[in-house]
């Protein structure tokens, strides 16, 4: 077909004027598509299309939040080319954003596949790529066909590409896995086949990492055909000790959910019961347990009316005790999570030093102590180990000992007894040692706590137990201990502001955080945190070029905190299309013309020292990003109002919240949330 006729053939399309040839049901998903890459994107179906190629550290980022998923793929992927090797087909996975982050293809093709965009790196989002079966497939999350001239740019139209959506175990959309043809051939058959085995496989992918993810806990499966009941389930469901459901695959949510919605207004799955299911629901478990033939373990579920045949696994690791019913042994092997710490860091050989030693102590009960400069993450790390550990379920508690007035920080830390304060409350107090009992417990700003406490400190460190005031029972207790300063604890021995023996307690292994400008992986941590803060305000997480150039050459005195700081409000400046230099902080420009000692922050300078200067915005009313914000909780408002009320009303609070329609508490509230301060300070 000529570059002409497709491009007419677009048009029509668009404009509805032509029945479409696509395979049944699959036409009107083209047609959307079409009109998206038109309206939305401004795309012209003759233009010659390039591959949109992410940069190798982008691609790594991609991969590094999946990872834990990507190894079950990659088998996923192995097993499915055995099906299409020899067949001129390459298997592609793209992530959520369409980034290929996996490919497995004929090498002697390679060069003309990397051409066509059929290679690692590529984002195939319908904004680059038009309507493609990768980036049609992230928006209408169905398997979905796209073959030759359904591509939208005439120079895709020899492609024939088929493609599934992945879910994780948790019904969140993950990505897409993809079977395609450089050069197709013209009927449509051979892509029904590959349909059917991409979505099969696609299944097996979903299935065994669902199984993956719940280790932990009973799992049951059921299947519509009872010969293949032991191998191939059409439904999973992850169960609590009590029965309760906790987790879905996507045919369970679709099945099972869409019965519930006609039963009542009850439209999850998750968090009911497992009897709703069930007329016994007893006799249904303790029958799908026994290791019967199929054929007797069939069951009627209630909610669809239809016959499976099941079986219910029991839990394959320890870390919540399997008492379901009469608990059934398993192996006893302790999930690790290390993915957790992975994403901390990126090429980064100091950290990445750090995360192996990390990794090494989580679950060995040795209590840590982490330095670094204020701002380079000892809290965020903390909390990783805890978050990697078998203690995940565990609280996590953390105590701030620099922001605690001396005059609180005991009854704080080891609680109180009835009666032992006026004005206390009545019935006494659980300490936060106390509180994280079983779990972590992280003492921030260590070198601030003064040595009275320390000394008391040191006793429950070395005796396991804590007593709280007015008390003279001990209670025990079971803890790990991070503790973190960005001060120099040897120094402070030195001048008898520490204990000695306290610091040999806390440091059973110490671990240094470097500076973020002394990071080489400055770039992951953008784009880390920028999708981050993106997400937050439905942004699109781009950034460029010359915006992650002036990011990557200054110099960061507040490290990782004012890196997110200045992130958070460059999104908030941007249209939410992406930040160019203009939404960076003038402040950060200028510093970046004007070079800066690298060391102009010493190591044991104060948050405030470290962050104290004023920011302002590139061309309009200069502003200040605080050093410190507290944790962002999902936002419900984009920030751009505000600023733009704000300015409009030259910075009078009153007014501009009257403009806003909120009250004066509320737009300050919001201010702070965002980290939104006027041209000078209050
Ligand atoms: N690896 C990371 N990934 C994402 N965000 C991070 C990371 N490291 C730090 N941050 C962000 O930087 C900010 C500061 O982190 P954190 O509180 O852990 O630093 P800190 O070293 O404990 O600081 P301080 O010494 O002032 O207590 C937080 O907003 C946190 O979200």
């Amino acid at each position: 077909m000529s570059t002409q006729t497709h491009v007419e053939r677009v048009m029509a399309g668009v404009g509805g004027l032509m029945p479409l040839g696509g395979i049944d049901g699959l036409a009107e998903p083209i047609q959307r598509s079409w009109t998206r890459c038109i309206n939305q994107h401004k795309l012209h179906p003759g233009s010659a299309v390039v591959a949109h190629v992410e940069s190798q550290s982008r691609l790594r980022e991609c991969r590094g939040q999946i990872e834990e998923y990507l190894h079950v793929a990659r088998a996923g992927m192995e097993q499915l080319y055995k099906c299409v090797a020899g067949l001129g087909y390459v298997l592609l996975l793209a992530d959520s954003e369409g980034v290929t982050i996996d490919y497995i293809g004929d090498d002697s093709a390679d060069h003309a596949l990397r051409r066509g965009g059929l290679h690692l790196g590529a984002n195939w989002r319908e904004e680059y790529g038009g309507t493609n079966g990768i980036g049609t497939c992230l928006i209408e999350q169905q398997p979905f066909v796209c073959h030759r001239d359904d591509h939208f740019f005439w120079s895709n139209t020899s492609l024939s590409c088929v493609t599934t959506p992945l879910f994780d175990p948790e019904g969140q959309f993950l990505g897409v896995l993809d079977v395609s043809a450089l050069s197709a051939p013209v009927s449509r058959e051979t892509s029904q086949l590959a349909l059917g085995l991409t979505t099969m496989h696609g299944r097996m992918i979903e299935d065994a990492n669902f199984m993956r993810h719940f280790a932990d806990r009973w799992v049951l499966r059921l299947a519509t055909a009872g010969a293949l009941a032991d191998v191939a389930s059409d439904l999973m469901l992850a169960l609590d000790n009590d029965g309760i459901v906790v987790g879905a695959n996507s045919g369970a949510r679709r099945r099972l959910r869409t019965a519930a919605e006609w039963r009542s207004d009850n439209a999850d799955i998750i968090g009911r019961p497992i009897a709703d299911l069930f007329r016994d629901p007893m006799d249904a478990l303790s029958r799908l347990r026994k290791p019967h033939a199929s054929h007797d373990r069939a069951v009627l579920v209630t909610t669809d009316f239809v016959s499976y045949y099941g079986s219910l696994v029991p839990p394959r690791t320890q870390a919540r005790t399997a008492s379901m019913a009469t608990a059934v042994a398993s192996p006893s092997v302790t999930p690790t999570r290390e993915h957790v710490l992975d994403r901390l860091a990126g090429d980064d050989r100091h950290m990445q030093r750090v995360l192996d030693q990390a990794k090494r102590l989580v679950n060995k009960r040795i209590n840590v102590l982490i330095q670094g400069e204020t701002g380079t993450g000892k809290e965020v790390f903390a909390r990783a180990m805890h978050e990697a550990s078998a203690r995940v379920d565990k609280p996590f508690v953390a105590i701030n000992c620099a922001a605690i007035p001396e005059s609180l920080i005991e009854s704080e830390l080891f609680g109180y007894t009835a009666g032992t304060f006026t004005g206390a409350r009545a019935k006494g107090m659980k300490g936060l040692i106390q509180q994280s009992d079983g779990g972590t417990l992280f003492l921030d700003e260590i070198g601030d706590m003064p040595l009275s406490l320390q000394t008391r400190l040191l006793r429950v460190l070395s005796e396991r137990e804590v007593l709280p005031l007015g008390s003279d029972k001990p209670i025990a207790i079971d803890l790990t201990v991070i503790a973190a300063s960005h001060r120099d604890l040897r120094r402070q021995i030195a001048a008898g502001t520490f204990r000695e023996d306290l610091y040999y307690r806390l440091c059973g292994a110490t671990m240094a955080l470097p500076a973020l400008r002394e990071r080489q992986d400055r770039e992951y941590i953008i784009n880390h945190l920028l999708r981050e803060e993106s997400a937050k305000l439905n942004a699109r997480p781009w950034l460029q070029d010359r915006a992650l150039a002036q990011l990557l050459s200054y110099n960061w005195p507040g490290n990782v905190r004012e890196l997110r700081n200045v992130l958070r409000y460059a999104v908030a400046m941007s249209d939410g299309e992406g930040v160019f230099i203009e939404h960076l902080p003038a402040e950060l420009l200028a510093a970046n013309a004007v070079p800066r000692a690298v060391s102009s922050v010493p190591a044991s300078a104060s948050a405030d020292e470290a962050t104290a200067e004023p920011m302002s915005i590139a061309g309009v009313a200069p502003m200040h990003v605080e050093p410190e914000l507290p944790a962002v909780p999902p936002l419900p408002m984009k920030t751009q109002p505000l600023v733009t009320a704000l300015r409009r009303n030259k910075w009078n609070i009153s007014a501009a919240a009257a403009e806003l329609g909120m009250c004066r508490t509320t737009l300050y509230r919001q201010m702070k949330r965002y980290g939104i301060t006027p041209p000078t300070h209050w």
